[in-house]
């Protein structure tokens, strides 16, 4: 008997967390979309340029915002760790950074701007709502769902999308390159006098290894269309081509974040 009744207590709390925790699911877009206008508008960079907590009046003058929607913004950002409130010299709130927030300035090892830009661009959103169609048996891939082709096929034709991508694979490179060259430095301290990077987009994780093992000549290796426009980094060298008829010789082959291109 007793068991019953504190049973029907759990089923009555987890149907009161279930009434909250739907909401999540809701509007669970928000996230994405606050991070998204909060890069776009350059709230990070006008905090960071500020000498002190940043009042939201100076913020909303800066940015050229309404203070009362962009108060919105910065409560949303604030509650999410984005960003904290400290007394300015007037004893108002004002807004400095935290880690989470510097990952939302556009320059810097750490940024992370433009991996959001891209996954929050209208390009990435239209494959998720095809999921679905994925899923079942004998579904499409969803970026060919949305697109009729795959997505380099698509960034061929797009260079502006293109350059999203490459701009957002540079973020990652910039942190895993780091972590590797710190880590395991002498992996590279083996002879090995050429490297190929397939897959390696703008070329922003050969340039970070030449300029730590300055001895290794760097081969960056991308569909022609990335590589033609990659900005030119001294001890790399840009080759295009297609990864499936051959990939350039050399004493070690590098590889990140491109083994999902293979189907
Ligand atoms: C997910 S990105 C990874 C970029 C980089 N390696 C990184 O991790 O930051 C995959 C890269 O593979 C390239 N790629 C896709 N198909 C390719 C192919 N058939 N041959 C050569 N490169 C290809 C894309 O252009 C893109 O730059």
């Amino acid at each position: 008997m007793e068991r019953t009744s504190r049973d029907s207590e759990m089923k009555e709390e987890e149907d009161v967390q279930a009434g909250v925790d739907i909401w999540k699911y809701v509007l669970g877009f928000a996230g994405i979309a606050v991070v998204k206008c909060a890069i776009e508008l350059g709230i990070a960079e006008a905090i960071e340029n500020h000498e002190g907590p940043m009042a939201l009046s100076e913020l909303s003058s800066t940015l050229g915002c309404v203070p009362f929607s962009l108060d919105r913004i910065m409560r949303f950002l604030v509650h999410h760790h984005f960003f904290k409130e400290e007394p300015t010299i007037q004893g108002t709130a004002g807004y400095v950074h935290t880690p989470l927030s510097r990952r939302l300035l556009r320059q810097g090892e750490d940024s992370m701007a433009d991996y959001i830009l891209l996954e929050s661009s209208p390009v990435m959103l239209a494959p998720w709502h095809h999921l679905s169609s994925r899923v079942r048996v004998n579904g499409t891939a969803a970026f060919e769902a949305a697109y009729g082709g795959d997505i380099w096929k698509y960034a061929a034709a797009n260079p502006a999308f293109s350059r999203l991508i490459n701009d957002a694979m540079a973020c990652d490179a910039r942190l895993a390159v780091s972590a590797i060259i710190e880590s395991c430095p002498k992996l590279f301290d083996t002879g090995i006098k050429t490297l190929v990077d397939v897959g390696g987009g703008n070329g922003t994780a050969l340039g970070k290894f030449v300029k730590a093992f300055p001895w290794i000549e760097g081969i960056n290796f991308d569909l022609p269309h990335v590589v033609s426009v990659a900005a030119k980094c001294e001890g790399v060298k840009q080759v295009g081509g297609d990864m499936f008829d051959s990939v350039p010789k050399a004493d070690a082959v590098f590889i990140m974040v491109s083994v999902f291109s293979l189907n």
